[in-house]
């Protein structure tokens, strides 16, 4: 046999090692999959180093060379770790929440208010309510400058139980009562599952806050309903942990959920908390939920709160949160970063010179 015939010969042989050590790492790859959905239902995590231990350990021992066994090692890591990915991918589909599982948007509907669309919503309003006359205040000149959802807070969750802590039910009506007047849809924080029920008649969206995201009962609670949630995202929470936070809601039977990133908490004072911008494209690509950003509490600063605001717009946000009072300076709360009405006038104006498909109605 001449040596081109030998070679020949040879590399038939190796294409068919190749076509089974394929279906030997696909059928192994199946395997890793399937292995993942009973480790998912015992509620274990999926990489298992001691696992991972053992079967190198039995690579060591087995190995008859030529290849040496710390080259072997390295190449069984590899394929542990894309077995792993395998089965957090399988899950990503399982979620409902997954971008995977629904490539369309979902758009929230709010009296016939749309959020998602790819018109993107500013959602203005007191950080606290404290009075008919501020919340009126508030929703006339809202109205004027052509915004359609106002948020208030009637339950506050605040730091110190010393602070303020919202006038509950009474400003719940008290900000319907504005709203409807200049025909305004109510965003509102509600904190507990008992307050839910009650709440529901007066609210159009309701808000799970960040010092709730992982307050299961309450987001269980909301999932129960027909009203659609805007949940924000932790203190210190991960978009992972943001996701299956949203998963709570959807897997009760509420579709409607809006994401929004507040800003974490880092090592930076600067600003009062972090924003973490790129948490919009990645929210985005990960789920088909409509993302807002809330520019308030992640900055803590007047003076980002437009820079702020464009930058979500541009990443893709699909709306923003601000917060307006008619005198920041004797707010009960948040007094440092709210809005007065003229410098609501200039961040919309700002905004919407740059953002002209902002949904704002002029009266
Ligand atoms: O045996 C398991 O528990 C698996 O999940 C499978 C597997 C593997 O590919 O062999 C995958 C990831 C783990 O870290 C350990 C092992």
């Amino acid at each position: 046999m001449s040596p081109q015939d030998q070679l020949n010969r040879l590399r038939r042989e190796m294409d068919e090692l190749n076509h089974e050590m394929l279906d030997l790492l696909s059928r192994r790859g199946a395997l890793a999959v399937e292995i993942g959905k009973i480790k998912r239902l015992q509620g274990v995590e999926r990489y298992d180093p001691v696992r991972e231990r053992e079967m190198l350990d039995f690579i060591a021992a087995s190995n008859q060379g030529p290849f040496e066994t710390s080259r072997l090692q390295h190449i069984f890591k590899e394929v542990f770790k894309a077995s792993a990915e395998l089965q957090g991918e399988d899950r990503d589909k399982t979620l409902l929440v997954s971008r995977k599982r629904q490539p369309e948007d979902t758009l929230v509907h709010v009296k016939g208010v749309t959020i998602g669309n790819g018109r993107p919503q500013l959602i203005a309003g007191p950080c606290a309510v404290e009075s008919f006359e501020q919340v009126n205040a508030v929703a006339e000149k809202l109205a004027l400058s052509g915004v359609k959802v106002m948020r208030g807070g009637a339950y506050k969750p605040r730091t110190s139980p010393y602070d303020f802590q919202g006038l509950g039910f009474e400003g719940l009506k008290m900000l319907k009562a504005a709203a409807d007047r200049h025909d305004l849809r109510v965003i509102t924080e509600i904190m507990t599952p008992g307050a839910v029920e009650s709440a529901l008649p007066y609210v159009d969206i309701i808000q799970v806050g960040a010092r709730n995201m992982q307050n299961f009962d309450l987001l269980k609670e909301v999932g129960k309903t027909d009203k659609p949630v805007l949940l924000k995202r932790g203190l210190s929470a991960t978009i992972e942990e943001f996701i299956y936070a949203a998963e709570y809601i959807m897997a009760s039977g509420n579709s409607q959920v809006i994401l929004c990133e507040r800003g974490i908490r880092t090592y930076e004072r600067a600003t009062r908390n972090t924003l973490d911008i790129t948490a919009v494209p990645i929210l985005k690509q990960e789920t088909h939920l409509p993302v807002m950003v809330d520019v308030t509490h992640s900055t803590g600063r007047r003076d980002l709160l437009l820079p702020a605001a464009k930058a979500a717009l541009a990443i893709g946000a699909d709306g923003v949160m601000v917060e307006v009072h008619p005198n920041p300076a004797i707010a009960l709360s948040d007094a440092q970063q709210q809005l007065d009405f003229d410098q609501f006038d200039q961040f919309v104006e700002g905004l919407t010179v740059q953002f002209p498909q902002l949904d704002l109605v002029k009266k």
